[in-house]
């Protein structure tokens, strides 16, 4: 049996809370190491294990993968929620895109300012309800099946799941005007893996606190403003 993948991040979302949700999806156990402190950091630097030096970093398979959308590709593909075609596969990356620009507005939410904040939130609402729920929305409806594409459970529908739990994390009640991802978010969240995932004690992370944002910005030397959109 081969081991678990392992993988190397802060104790926190970001980059690599999408890796979480995709193999907690396919039911792979992983292990993590969480970088706490500078040393770790230049010890994987030093060690030659972060090819661009940065994270996420995922030793899989006998690979020390990097770049976010590669190693999520990867397990996609290895699992088979990645579509049955090249053509199924093409709508899934389409759709994964859209959830990741609007999951990018979130990204550095934590990293801004009381003022900043107030108005990302606005603007991540805004965006969500205006330009990418409203396509998700529509696919649901005219292909009437349980998932985004191919009526199978893909990449795509954890990745609109993660999505929808960020924004109405934002604004608890921004699904208002979308039944069909009020179905959609029940139905995918009901999947024993997903479910398992969303309980207390997984290994999903919590909204990023202000522990989380110092050390990212120690281990990183992140000594920079951050601006809203
Ligand atoms: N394109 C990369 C970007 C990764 C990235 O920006 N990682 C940050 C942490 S979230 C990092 O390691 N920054 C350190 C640096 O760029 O020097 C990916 O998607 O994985």
């Amino acid at each position: 049996m081969s081991a678990k993948p392992k993988l190397y991040y802060f104790d926190g979302r970001g980059k690599m809370e999408s890796i979480r949700w995709l193999l907690a999806a396919a039911g792979v156990e992983f292990e993590e190491e969480f970088l706490e402190t500078r040393d770790q950091y230049e010890k994987l630097l030093q060690g030659g294990s972060l090819l661009f030096q940065q994270v996420p970093m995922v030793e899989i398979d006998g690979m020390k993968m990097v770049q976010t959308r590669a190693i999520l590709s990867y397990i996609a593909a290895k699992y088979n929620l990645y579509g049955k075609d090249l053509k199924e596969r093409a709508l899934i990356d389409m759709y994964v895109e859209g959830t990741n620009d609007l999951m990018g507005f979130i990204l550095m939410f934590p990293f801004l300012s009381a003022e900043d904040k107030e108005k990302q939130r606005a603007f991540i609402v805004q965006k969500a309800t205006s330009r990418y729920f409203p396509v998700y929305e529509k696919v649901l409806k005219d292909h009437g099946q349980d998932f985004l594409v191919g009526n199978n459970f893909s990449w795509a529908d954890v990745h609109l799941l993660e999505a929808i739990l960020m924004v109405e994390e934002k604004k608890s009640d921004v699904l208002s005007g979308f039944p069909q991802l009020q179905a959609f978010k029940a139905r995918i969240s009901s999947i024993p893996a997903i479910k398992k995932f969303l309980q207390p004690g997984s290994q999903r992370k919590p909204v990023p606190d202000d522990k989380y944002v110092e050390t990212v910005r120690r281990v990183l030397r992140m000594y920079y403003d951050v601006k809203a959109n």
